[in-house]
């Protein structure tokens, strides 16, 4: 790319809650020229439109273009994937052989092993060849060494950011992490049913996939790249009744000798030319503080008399949990300014 020259992005899934997000970003987008949509219906084709889908997106009367990988290489620069899991481990080959710039919101290709995806996600995983190309865009730590980014899942992201200092600088005691994750409604995709109905959440609390939540493996994945000692984590997942926000309350033990101040100092080391993430000075987040935003924030504590750090981390499940996250992965992959096309301010009140 010439210095100053704008992208062709391609987007698949700008109908769902995370693609319609990363639309939105990608138009006010400082070095994206043009969003070509891309759609999957064969008998909506040449008549979908992004406005009647989305209500919200009254101006944009964009057509959701058939999706044909030849067509994309040819005509766009990047395409981004905002599709449940199952969708681009089918797809993905054509732009990994001609290494064309991919980045996947979904689990698909966040694992090296396919029998971990398999196992978690209860589907057949992409070919461990191709697996083996892909990157896991942990914005904030992981170098992108390909073109197919696998951008991280929404509470991987808050507990990964949360952990990877106390994890990296070795104050834990490894075999102790706890994470109670709390997630908002639209983490669950536009579709609706039972439980993400507005009579069995509103007002509610509800813990699921109790020992079985697919972010299990992900977060192990990366917290053992940084210390093979951790052996597993204890991970809890509940949703809760606001439209977007994650909240994960992290306990663990702290190893011999840590103190408030060392975890202070580890926090500040870590994420001081970090943009997306704040680590407040005292006292915890809540969810709000970071609505509509890419960033993360991070409060912690350490009891004395339990020996247990407990850390918060709170993000916006579309935001940094996903599109916010996708377009930092793209401005790193293209060297464009971290925060181009990414809101400066969260919504308040
Ligand atoms: N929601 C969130 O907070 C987060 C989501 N993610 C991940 O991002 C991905 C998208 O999630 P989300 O936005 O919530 O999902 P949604 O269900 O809201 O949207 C899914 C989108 O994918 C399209 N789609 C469905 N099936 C196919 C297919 N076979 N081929 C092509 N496109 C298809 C849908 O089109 P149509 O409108 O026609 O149904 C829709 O545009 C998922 O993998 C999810 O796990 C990751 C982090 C956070
Ligand atoms: C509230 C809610 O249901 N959240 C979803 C998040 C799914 C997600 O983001 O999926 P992948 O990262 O696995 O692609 C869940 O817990 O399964």
């Amino acid at each position: 790319m010439e210095e100053g020259e704008k992208m062709k992005v391609g987007l698949l899934g700008a109908t769902g809650y995370s693609g319609a997000v990363l639309y939105s970003l990608l138009k006010q987008h400082p070095k994206v020229a043009h969003i070509d949509l891309y759609g999957h219906k064969k008998e909506a084709k040449s008549t979908e439109f992004l406005d009647t889908t989305i209500p919200a997106y009254l101006n944009e009367h964009v057509e959701l273009q058939e999706f044909d990988p030849a067509v994309i290489i040819d005509k766009d620069d990047i395409l981004f994937c905002a599709t449940p899991s199952g969708v681009t481990n089918k797809l993905a080959r054509p732009f990994i052989e001609k290494n064309f710039p991919l980045i996947d919101l979904s689990g698909d290709f966040r694992f090296k092993d396919p029998a971990v995806y398999s196992k978690w996600y209860n589907k057949p995983a992409a070919p461990a060849e191709q697996l083996q190309k892909a990157c896991y865009g942990l914005a904030e730590f992981n170098k992108l060494t390909s073109n197919y980014i696998a951008n991280p899942g929404c509470y991987a992201t808050a507990s990964l950011l949360g952990l990877a200092p106390l994890v990296i600088d070795k104050l834990i005691v490894p075999d102790t992490i706890v994470i109670d994750a709390k997630s908002g409604v639209s983490g669950a995709g536009k579709k609706p049913n039972a439980t993400n109905h507005y009579t069995f959440i509103n007002e509610n609390a509800w813990l699921y996939k109790l020992n079985k939540h697919q972010h299990i493996p992900e977060i192990t994945q990366q917290l053992q790249a940084w210390d093979a000692d951790i052996p597993a984590i204890q991970f809890t997942t509940t949703l809760i009744p606001v439209t977007r926000g994650i909240m994960a309350t992290i306990y663990v033990k702290a190893a011999t000798g840590v103190t408030l101040d060392g975890l202070r100092r580890s926090f500040q080391q870590h994420y001081q030319n970090k943009k997306f993430v704040r680590v407040l000075a005292n006292g915890v987040p809540s969810i709000k503080e970071v609505t509509g935003s890419n960033y993360c924030n991070i409060g912690f504590d350490y009891n004395k008399v339990t020996n247990t750090i407990v850390v918060v981390s709170v993000i916006d499940n579309l935001m940094k949990g996903a599109a916010g996250q996708a377009v930092q992965n793209f401005n790193n992959l293209f060297n464009f300014p971290e925060d181009a096309g990414l809101p400066s301010m969260p919504v308040f009140p």
